[in-house]
């Protein structure tokens, strides 16, 4: 069987254009961009067997496909998630200047959520809405409206109601119509899908990093969209993220913050202001030497062991400190080669969730690196919300991973023999 990647997308058709030894192979694959058998076809053998170019013609009624006659697939998804997260990271950010003791409260696993928390994801969840009309919608995230229905939720709500409204008032003037404290729970509530390796599935962590954003530093707005259980596009908020690199021993040479990245599947990734249109194209960095490399984790020693990390960088031949920041923010600044390794190893008991790195892990492997469980498994996004990973997840560059991945496996045989 010949594999060729469509050249052109034609509504309803695809059309692959190649050339090959009829005579030798009758049939035929269209793939999609990431090398995924979606059609295949038999054409009649040329009797003599010459190598001449050939054409293609396949009926397919995917909506994937159909979905626009001149545009690249998920282009419309794409504008649509950067539009929310970029209106989110408005909402945050007001909130975050203004933050006060009373906006924390308690749920029932004590991690603090804000209102900003609530009015992030409603932000999120009513904007792909609207501007996606003619898809199923369905939404994998973090919070749900359960404290918000309690009359003890009354006066919050209300004033997430507000939030939401302000910043749709503010940013989009023209189309402004107000909504109900009945359509914000509704619009939270969307993000209770289970998500799952069919269909398509927004995956949202309104704001990623919360006792970073309480704290005044790193979070993110992190929003991705899942195909079939994969990752097809990330766009990551990253509101107090400098511009310039945040790397061990560099200089910024601005003081701007406010960075959204960006990625696609088979389409790199990239990095604008949060202010701007401009974009640039990001590549993570391609040093193969320990010795320049950097690394990051959790400022929060509670979210990842500090220790092991410590064993690994040392088992490599890092040299530089750790770069400790909250958040996807970390994948962010990996993917434009602030640093080239991030560790990550939660206590025992702690279960990562797909809305942790859905969004940043696209957003690095389109710009070049590598991101996998501990064992060197790719992450599995297709089961449900949680991630099953061994022990940990790494990130690096191609040059890196091998000796990163023995540096691993070293020290956590130490760890489980020492224990
Ligand atoms: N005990 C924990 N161990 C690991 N990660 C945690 C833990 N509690 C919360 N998190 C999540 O880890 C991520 C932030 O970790 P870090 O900033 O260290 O990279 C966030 O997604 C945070 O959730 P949240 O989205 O509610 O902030
Ligand atoms: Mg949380
Ligand atoms: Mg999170
Ligand atoms: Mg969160």
């Amino acid at each position: 069987m010949k594999m060729c990647t469509p050249t052109r997308w034609l509504g309803a058709r695809a059309v692959a254009v190649g050339s090959g030894r009829t005579s030798d192979c009758s049939c035929f694959c269209v793939t999609n961009f990431r090398n995924q058998p979606i059609i295949t076809t038999t054409i009649s053998a040329t009797p003599q067997g010459t190598r001449r170019p050939f054409s293609v013609f396949c009926s397919y009624s995917s909506p994937f496909l159909a979905a626009s006659s001149s545009s690249m697939p998920y282009d419309k998804e794409l504008a649509a998630a950067k539009k929310a997260a970029t209106l989110a990271a408005r909402l945050c950010q007001k909130v975050q200047k203004a933050l006060l003791q009373s906006d924390v409260h308690s749920k029932s696993d004590k991690s603090p959520v804000t209102v900003a928390d609530y009015g992030s994801q409603a932000l999120v969840s009513f904007v792909l809405e609207r501007e996606l009309p003619s898809e199923p919608f369905s939404l994998v995230a973090e919070e749900d409206s359960g404290d918000l229905r309690k009359e003890s939720g009354q006066e919050t709500l209300k004033r997430i109601t507000e939030l939401v409204n302000d910043t749709l008032a503010s940013e989009e003037s023209d189309r402004f119509t107000a909504l109900t404290t009945e359509d914000v729970l509704r619009a939270i509530d969307n993000g209770k899908s289970e998500g799952g390796s069919i269909g398509r599935h927004w995956v949202l962590d309104p704001i990623d990093g919360t006792k970073g954003f309480v704290r005044g530093d790193q979070y993110a707005i992190a929003l991705g969209l899942l195909h079939e259980g994969k990752v097809v596009l990330g766009v990551l908020a990253c509101p107090n993220l400098p511009l310039t690199s945040i790397g061990n021993n560099q200089q910024s040479s601005s003081n701007e913050v406010g960075c959204l990245f960006f990625a696609k599947v088979g389409d790199g990734a990239y990095m604008q202001s949060l202010n701007g249109s401009t974009h640039i194209k990001v590549h993570v960095t391609d040093t193969g030497n320990p010795e320049e490399a950097s690394f990051f984790e959790s400022f929060e020693a509670a979210h990842s062991s500090h220790d092991l990390s410590s064993s690994i960088a040392e088992k490599l031949g890092v040299k530089a400190p750790p770069v400790r920041i909250d958040s996807q923010a970390k994948y962010g600044a990996l993917s434009r080669g602030d640093g080239a390794i991030y560790l990550r190893f939660p206590h025992k008991g702690y279960r990562e969730k797909i809305w942790d790195h859905a969004a940043g892990s696209i957003v690095v492997t389109e710009a070049g690196g590598i991101v996998t469980d501990a064992a060197g498994n790719p992450l599995d996004f297709s089961k449900g919300k949680f991630l099953d990973v061994a022990s940990g997840i790494i990130v690096t560059n191609q040059k890196l991973m091998p000796s990163l991945l023995r540096a691993v496996k070293e020290a956590l045989n130490e760890k489980a023999s020492s224990l």
